[in-house]
């Protein structure tokens, strides 16, 4: 929903910036649909298995490498073995502009390369514990961009995974972006905001995407 006022740029920690309303209504539906293309296959979306036994409330599908805990792969060796959907050259370009606009600074996107993007569905229960991105080799940011329903998105600090940290509201066509001091950052989904996607999207459910570059040799 269009909010009657429009809700601010905010720089939420060093590096850390929150860009509500980022995606046109347009680019938000594009992404719905490719989501869905992605979702398919060549790797379908899953519940990641984690290392001890448990499994991922969140489903996932990833672009360019394939991420399972705690390392990329070309391949999904823990799904069907077959190799992930490359990263298309269009999300190159918006992750670029995102973080022009998210720093502010037309320079900040200039060469940025990111070669993975991790899809991450949310239904109504689904969370994301706090946890570091940490399996890239480089530091350049991470963009992320949510589409569908809300969440609160709490983004802590480098240290730990308790407090301090800042709960932001992500919503449908947020950016946020984490780099520079802040890209080694916890954070987490504590709780998504079930029926609160734009009727338009025809999407019941969250899906966020992270574009990040792995530091991998191509
Ligand atoms: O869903 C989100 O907003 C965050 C996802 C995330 O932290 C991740 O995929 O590593
Ligand atoms: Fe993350």
């Amino acid at each position: 929903m269009d909010a009657l006022l429009p809700r601010p740029r905010t720089v939420v920690a060093p590096g850390a910036v929150h860009v509500p309303g980022w995606l046109s209504t347009e680019d938000q539906r594009r992404l719905v649909e490719a989501c869905r293309e992605w979702a398919t296959g060549p790797v379908p979306m899953r519940h990641t298995r984690l290392p001890r036994g448990g499994v991922m409330s969140v489903r996932t599908v990833c672009l360019g490498w394939h991420w399972k805990p705690y390392a990329y792969t070309r391949t999904a060796d823990d799904v069907n073995g077959a190799r992930v959907a490359p990263f298309p050259a269009w999300l190159t370009e918006w992750g670029r502009r995102a973080l022009a606009d998210a720093y502010e600074d037309p320079a900040a996107g200039v060469g940025y390369a990111p070669d993975t993007a991790l899809i991450n569905f949310y239904d109504a229960a689904a969370k994301m514990g706090m946890h570091q991105d940490k399996d890239e080799r480089s530091s350049a940011p991470v963009v992320s961009l949510t589409v569908g329903d809300s969440c609160v998105f709490r983004f802590g600090n480098t240290e730990t995974r308790t407090r301090p940290w800042t709960d932001v509201e992500l919503a449908s066509g947020d950016l946020f972006v984490f780099g520079g001091e802040s890209r080694w950052a916890y954070h987490g989904v504590p709780k998504v905001h079930p029926g609160t996607a734009p009727a338009t999207l025809d999407l019941t459910g969250r899906l966020n995407l992270t574009l990040r570059e792995t530091g991998l040799p191509s």
